[in-house]
């Protein structure tokens, strides 16, 4: 087996590329190419490992023609295009906690930085001028600190801060307030926090609702003098507004580490009075930086190598304990989705995928995924687990899921259901052996098969001297039968026949078993 691919297109630590290669890759380190250079070479690769220099944009994804996943050594992924990759069907991982102590201290650091106004003093002193009046600072102890984002490296933030004896306000829509008192924390809201804190440091990602969270409007609110960090992303603060707001004294201090621009090489704040920064370092330090290389290399080569799934910001997430109990029912549910796919006709409104005794106690996303990866590959070679539910959002398809704890008829069952034009039908599954899967009813009638490889569907009237004529039609065209699987409604009903075939079932003879007596449908599939 050829060996997958992985580009490192910015630059990490050396851990990466020993680990991609002991996890089973071939790695190219190519850093600081021009998104055109990028471009030319990306097409090869089926890994490619990132911090925040390189832009993955739809021009890149649409050249990286074996692209699988996107590794961020890192936290913030607002340099993918994460919409595009999931439309391509390319995972995009990230390293949610690698770096977060360090951004978090980097935080602190610019506080005090900003506090005793250090950077200044520093460069003043070096200057021989020993500016000993110059610089009065402020204490920290007993000011209140405001959080806007209390996720990772906010807590983090806040913990620091309450052993510098601060006292912490957050603003966060999503900390409950079981977490704010486990944290020691106030959850207010963003306009209280505003008049209140003496320093606000920001924590969030950038979102269309977190873009501009320190607008002019919002800095107006500030408590005068207040002193802001920044060390999340660029677009959250006005940058103007801010040195303005330097300016007329409103703000004592700003420390960004990030910028709307990067790199920023100029900057209407640069220069001003109160104002310090850093060139995104946040998450430099020798520590984060193994963390998030070790990190995001095992994730890659678990991916490419194994199928294993970790921190996907894309894809539900597949632990190495639930990957092994998971994997019979995803072939299970990828192979039922391409059953029905197969076997529907007209537009499609609503596809329902029911799990039943065992199966109801998995963790469904990655059933779902699976089965509508099966569904619509029948339509597109190029659907996967990734952007299965993407495509799906996107062609109008309601997607339910339904659970049912105790077990019917099968100790474990997935039941996939669509509703059509003309009416709702549904083909059911189990696992035998809980780990092969079995095709266990058919449009309501009983019928066990295997669903693997090419098949022929039958659907015709139940009466003496079908199957041998069938059976002839087959041996006549040099067909050989694999397994010859029947069901039916009732006696003398509608009878379905499931045959797995060697070769695929060529379309003149499909032709010729349609034009068998008693014939209602004829179909050749494959799994
Ligand atoms: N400067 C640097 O080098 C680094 C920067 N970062 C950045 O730091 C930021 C925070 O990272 P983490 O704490 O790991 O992320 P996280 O996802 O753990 O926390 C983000 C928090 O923001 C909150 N949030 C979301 N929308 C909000 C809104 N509208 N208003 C208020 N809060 C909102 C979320 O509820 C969550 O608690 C990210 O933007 C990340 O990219 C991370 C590492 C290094
Ligand atoms: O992890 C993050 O979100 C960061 O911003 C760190 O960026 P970097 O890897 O240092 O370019």
């Amino acid at each position: 087996m050829t060996k997958p691919r992985v580009l490192i297109s910015d630059k990490m630590d050396p851990n990466a590329e020993r680990l991609l290669r002991e996890g089973g890759c071939d790695v190219d380190v190519i850093t600081g190419e021009t998104p055109e250079q990028l471009i030319a070479r990306i097409g090869d690769y089926d890994g490619l490992a990132i911090r925040s220099s390189t832009k993955v944009t739809k021009e890149i994804i649409d050249a990286a023609k074996n692209l699988k996943v996107i590794g961020r050594a890192g936290i913030g992924v607002d340099n993918v295009d994460i919409p595009y990759a999931s439309a391509k069907g390319v995972v995009v991982m990230n390293t949610p906690f690698g770096n977060s102590i360090t951004t978090a201290e980097h935080a602190i650091a610019m506080m005090f930085a900003l506090a005793r106004q250090i950077p200044e003093a520093n460069a003043q002193t070096q200057q021989g001028l020993w500016p000993k009046n110059g610089f009065m600072g402020i204490e920290v102890t007993g000011k209140t600190l405001g959080l806007i984002g209390a996720g990772n490296i906010g807590s983090i933030v806040a913990s620091r801060a309450l052993g510098l004896r601060m006292k912490v306000v957050a603003f966060d829509p999503f900390l409950s307030p079981e977490r704010a008192v486990e944290l020691g924390i106030e959850k207010v809201e963003l306009d209280d926090l505003l008049a209140r804190a003496d320093f606000i440091t920001l924590h969030t990602p950038l979102t269309d609702q977190t873009r501009n969270i320190l607008s002019r409007e919002n800095l107006a609110k500030t408590k005068k003098g207040v002193r802001i960090v920044n060390c999340a992303r660029g677009g959250l603060i006005d940058e103007a507004a801010l040195k303005d707001a330097l300016d007329s004294g409103q703000v004592a201090g700003a420390a960004l580490d990030v910028f709307q621009t990067e790199p920023a090489k100029e900057s209407p704040l640069f220069g001003t009075p109160g104002f310090i920064c850093t060139p995104h370092l946040g998450a430099s330090t020798n520590e984060a930086q193994v963390n998030v290389a070790l990190q995001v290399a095992e994730q890659i080569a678990d991916f490419l190598v194994n199928g294993g799934v970790t921190n996907a910001l894309n894809m539900p997430s597949l632990s190495a304990e639930e990957a092994p109990k998971l994997k019979p029912y995803m072939a299970l549910a990828q192979r039922l989705g391409s059953l029905v796919g197969q076997l529907t006709t007209g537009s499609l409104a609503r596809i329902s995928i029911h799990t039943e005794g065992a199966a109801a106690e998995l963790n469904a996303k990655p059933i779902v995924a699976a089965v509508l990866a099966g569904f619509l590959r029948t339509q597109s070679d190029t659907v996967n687990m990734v952007n299965a539910p993407f495509l799906a959002k996107e062609r109008g398809l309601e997607v339910r899921e339904v659970k049912t704890e105790k077990a019917g008829d099968y100790h474990t069952l997935i039941r996939v259901s669509v509703k059509t034009d003309s009416g709702e039908r549904s083909v059911a599954g189990t696992l035998f052996s809980n780990s092969e899967p079995r095709l266990v009813e058919l449009f309501g009638i009983k019928v066990e098969a295997e669903l693997d490889g090419p098949m022929m569907y039958i659907v015709n009237e139940d009466a003496p001297g079908f199957i041998g004529r069938i059976g002839t039609l087959l041996g006549e065209n040099a067909i050989n039968i694999g397994t010859f699987n029947l069901g039916r409604r009732e006696a003398g009903g509608e009878a379905v026949l499931l045959l797995s075939v060697d070769e695929p079932v060529p379309a003149a003879v499909v032709e010729k078993a349609r034009a068998l007596p008693g014939v209602k449908r004829v179909m050749a599939l494959g799994f």
